[in-house]
């Protein structure tokens, strides 16, 4: 008899962790389906330093080729429409292109502009880009980045945090402008000279842009299934804390990650841990019990500036900010490369 499919739709932080604890636990009676556009994984943690070390590329683009162990199988199509009970591919796979599902969850995370994330489903496409920006880097004099990102946030909710960041900023001789705005219009593919004007009149000669204005949620596909699920204004997908939709007919629909509209700072592990409580519930809805609530964590972020500095604020004691030590510890290091190569059952050959 066929198992009925449970499908993950997104194999970033959220769906790949999703689909192995699913795996593990249902593989017997469910047959597990990740469904994703890339044939490697993009860890974009460590995105950003492809532009300054020869060959870093290699390590962020992981395979997922064995991910699974115990029959679970992974598609590698774009899900075009979700409906109620089945979601539709944009290419023929082994399943064909109806593909049905009794659970599914909506991983499909957001984009953000190259190194950050890649927008190419084919790693060799994926390394062209990221060596012209290289290349493009390796030859400029001035190199602008537009958006302040963690630094913005930063402003928000700790002082102490920003106040370390500019130091170590202005140290490295990176010029600062807070407060005016460029029009990103203007920038083509960020690798030819441009002398460009801020809204207050500022002048900026650079050989090098890189567009740093935050993410942007992938929930185009969500609203397929039903306008309403997504908010309006955020466009992220309203989710329960057992992160079903907040709709009563979806409690069989999950979405977890940077789609979501919990309210706290997107980021990937704590995809992951939203990810443990989707899939638990699922196993739960299976056995008939009693579902976990999410609950969202104090703000954390950590930020790098380049292998052995930077500064961060972690969600203990109420946020405590931490220095360059504990950033290269916990992070500039190696990004946790090894545990997502690990996660993802390859082989990192150095
Ligand atoms: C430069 C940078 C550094 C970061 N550093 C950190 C960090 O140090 N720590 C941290 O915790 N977070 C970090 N983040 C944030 C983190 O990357 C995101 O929060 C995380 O990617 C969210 O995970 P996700 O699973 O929700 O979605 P994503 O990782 O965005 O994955 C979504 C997946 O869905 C696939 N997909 C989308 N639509 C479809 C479709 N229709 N059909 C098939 N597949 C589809 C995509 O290809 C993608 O693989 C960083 C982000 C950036 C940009």
């Amino acid at each position: 008899m066929t198992k009925p499919n449970i499908v993950i739709v997104g194999g970033g932080y959220g769906g790949v962790n999703a689909a192995i604890k699913l795996e593990n636990a249902l593989h017997k009676t469910h047959q597990i389906l990740l469904i994703e556009r890339k044939t490697h994984f993009y860890h974009a943690f460590g995105g950003l330093r492809t532009v300054v070390e020869d060959g870093f590329e290699n390590k962020i683009l992981i395979p997922y080729d064995n991910m699974f162990k115990f029959g679970g199988k992974i598609l590698h199509a774009t899900v075009i429409n979700i409906r109620e009970k089945e979601i539709i591919v944009d290419m023929e796979t082994e399943l064909g292109t109806q593909i049905p599902f009794e659970y599914l969850i909506i991983a499909t995370g957001s984009n953000y502009s190259y190194p950050g994330k890649t927008a190419s489903n084919k790693k060799d496409e994926t390394v062209t880009h990221i060596v012209a920006q290289r290349n493009a880097v390796k030859n400029a004099e001035n190199i602008l980045i537009i958006g302040g990102g963690p630094v913005g946030i930063a402003e928000d909710s700790s002082p102490k945090l920003k106040k370390q960041l500019v130091k170590q900023l202005t140290d490295l001789n990176v010029r600062l402008i807070f407060g005016e705005k460029i029009d990103i219009s203007n920038i083509e593919d960020g690798l030819s000279p441009l002398n460009l004007v801020t809204n207050k009149g500022t002048q900026i000669e650079s050989d090098v842009q890189f567009v740093a204005i935050g993410a942007k949620p992938n929930t185009e596909i969500a609203k397929t299934l039903n306008e309403s699920i997504v908010e309006e204004g955020t466009n992220l997908i309203k989710v329960k804390p057992t992160l079903q939709l907040n709709h009563d007919e979806y409690k069989h629909i999950f979405a977890i990650g940077d789609v979501t509209n919990i309210q706290e700072t997107k980021l990937g592990f704590r995809a992951g841990l939203q990810a443990n409580v989707a899939a638990n519930n699922i196993i739960a809805l299976i056995n008939k019990k009693k579902l976990t609530e999410y609950k969202p964590l104090s703000e954390a972020m950590l930020v790098t500036i380049g292998k052995t500095k930077g500064s961060g604020l972690l969600p203990i004691f109420g946020g405590t900010v931490v220095g360059s030590y504990m950033i290269k510890t916990l992070k500039g290091k190696d990004f946790g490369i090894p545990k997502y190569w690990k996660i993802l059952n390859a082989t990192l050959k150095n």
